[in-house]
């Protein structure tokens, strides 16, 4: 994904399976649907349309996730709540932070092919997150990529 979304705390690392949702810009209804659906090792990618100006995720978003075994967030828009977000040890991955909160009178989709950071992201897709941003892997290409990662790997005990 391109280089806007960022770890929202030092040392944030996350890698699941992409659940994809696509939200009008600072609308919350299919954030809130995806948390409810969403379940263990999955990611919830959000495609919010870069929109900077409400938050779509939360301290409390980020308790109720970890409840249900969700991994970690990325959102191509803000979030806030980040010092508490930080002490949940929640991976959040997103644009921007900002404590204006967000509208609740229009759905977007969950399930469906999104764009987030610039990048096509299919439901299932593995999406992996750390200090350096995020990238996703198409379903379909990971057993390959994860074939050819110990050429790259460094030498046990290197
Ligand atoms: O408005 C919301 O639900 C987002 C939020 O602040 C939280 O999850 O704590
Ligand atoms: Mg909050």
């Amino acid at each position: 994904m391109d280089a806007r979304i960022r770890p929202m705390w030092p040392g944030a690392r996350v890698s699941g399976r992409a659940f994809t949702v696509r939200t009008p810009p600072g609308q919350h209804p299919s954030v809130k649907e995806a948390l409810e659906i969403a379940g263990p090792g999955d990611v919830i990618v959000i495609d919010g349309a870069g929109f900077l100006e409400r938050a779509l995720w939360g301290d409390r978003l980020s308790l109720r996730a970890q409840e249900r075994g969700i991994v970690g967030i990325v959102v191509d828009g803000a979030v806030r709540d980040v010092a508490l977000i930080e002490e949940l040890g929640f991976p959040v991955f997103a644009v921007a932070s900002i404590p204006t909160a967000p509208q609740t009178d229009l759905a977007g989709e969950v399930g469906t092919v999104i764009e987030c950071g610039g990048r096509r992201v299919e439901p299932g897709d593995l999406v992996v997150g750390d200090a350096d941003g995020v990238v996703v892997v198409p379903a379909a290409a990971v057993d390959d990529v994860l074939g050819r990662l110990p050429r790259v790997a460094p030498p046990a005990g290197g």
